[in-house]
């Protein structure tokens, strides 16, 4: 198969590639760098080009004609998202219409999307499944949320076969330790963990100590990167099942939730010794508690993730944070 990466030079998109590779797809990406890594790419063909440009795509689809479409190249941080909301909607929603569109007049019918569990916004049962009610919290899930409709209205009308994956928190990097994540600024919570053990900065913030949880910090489920992977390639074969419908949609997660000091404390054991932090004020938008309710990607694509373990998600992202190129 030929698969296209759209954002395959940020951090799950070159994750992407590695596992398509592995699995003997012949592999493109197509990324505009503006939070890629060209070092995460080399060797691999690239289209440089933005979705925002619909000539770049017309460059790329017909030179490459890939039978899959693998969507990752959104902007995906929810506070910047309610400080500067037309960057969202203009590349995660604006940016996925000139995708469909694109696909549409080079006739490309198959297409695995990132979504998010920011689109369900405050969760009113333990573990988010699919039917929870969508009522996102922040512009950057409304975004995403856009687009799924956009994405389920052409497998209605133009012949689409799409599988949104919404995920909870991609967390860890690949066993060989060469790729991982490098956001700029990283406001994720294990890479600000490991950046403090690895003497790149003095301590990490723990946002809000008196959430209504078990320990008062927020909790979270984290999901390895590579098992992410896993079920991209199931959900890319799923597409091809006449059983099943056009548009799916499934929830990514462990459906264990660990809270940030939990995060913490495990990390500390990972690297083998204390990690500085202190207790800021409570961060704008975070839920206190989610959690993946993901028994549908298990039951209908067969997905079982390999990497569920917290340390074992630590240890990986400490592999690549130890020797981190770039
Ligand atoms: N990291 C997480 O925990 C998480 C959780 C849920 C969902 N997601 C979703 O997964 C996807 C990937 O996230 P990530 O953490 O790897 O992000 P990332 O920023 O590391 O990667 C995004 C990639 O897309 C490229 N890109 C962005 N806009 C583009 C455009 N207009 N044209 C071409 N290329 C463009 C960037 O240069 C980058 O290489 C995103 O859609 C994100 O919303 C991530
Ligand atoms: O330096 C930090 C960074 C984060 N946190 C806390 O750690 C938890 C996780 O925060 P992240 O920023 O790592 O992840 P989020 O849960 O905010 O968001 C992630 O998961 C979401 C869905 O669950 C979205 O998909 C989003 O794109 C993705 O970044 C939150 O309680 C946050 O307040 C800290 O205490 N200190």
């Amino acid at each position: 198969m030929k698969a296209l990466v759209i954002g395959g030079a940020g951090y799950i998109g070159s994750h992407m590639v590695r596992a398509l590779q592995r699995a003997g797809h012949d592999v493109a990406i197509f990324d505009n760098f503006s939070t890629g890594h060209r070092a995460a790419v080399e060797g691999l063909k690239v289209y440089e080009g933005d979705l925002l440009n619909p000539a770049d795509l017309d460059r790329a689809l017909p030179d490459f004609a890939p039978d899959l479409m693998l969507h990752f190249a959104a902007r995906s941080l929810v506070g910047e998202s309610m400080v500067e909301p037309a960057l969202y909607y203009g590349n995660n929603v604006c940016g996925v219409f000139n995708l469909l569109e694109a696909m549409r007049r080079h006739g490309r019918a198959r297409l695995v999307f990132s979504s998010t569990a920011a689109v369900y916004g405050l969760p009113t049962k333990r573990r988010i499944d699919e039917d929870h009610p969508t009522q996102p919290i922040n512009t950057y899930g409304w975004s995403k949320l856009f687009a799924e409709r956009m994405i389920e209205d052409a497998c209605r009308s133009y012949g689409l076969r799409a599988a949104v994956l919404r995920y909870f928190n991609a967390a860890g990097a690949d066993d060989a330790g060469d790729i991982g994540e490098a956001h700029e600024p990283e406001t994720h919570l294990l890479p600000n963990i490991l950046r403090v053990a690895a003497g790149k900065a003095p301590l990490v913030r723990l946002f809000g100590s008196d959430y209504d949880t078990r320990d008062g910090y927020c909790v979270r489920d984290f999901i390895h990167v590579s098992d992410l992977c896993d079920a991209h390639l199931l959900a890319a074969n799923a597409l091809e099942k006449a059983d099943l419908p056009a548009y799916q949609l499934y929830n990514l997660g462990n459906g264990q939730g660990f809270s940030v000091l939990e995060v913490l404390r495990a990390a500390e054991v990972v690297v083998g010794r204390p990690i500085p932090s202190e207790v800021g004020p409570a961060r704008a938008g975070d839920p206190p508690v989610l959690v993946a309710g993901a028994s549908k990607a298990r039951s209908v694509l067969g997905w079982a993730p390999q990497k569920a373990d917290l340390t074992q998600i630590i240890a990986s992202a400490w592999r690549w944070h130890q020797a981190q190129r770039y």
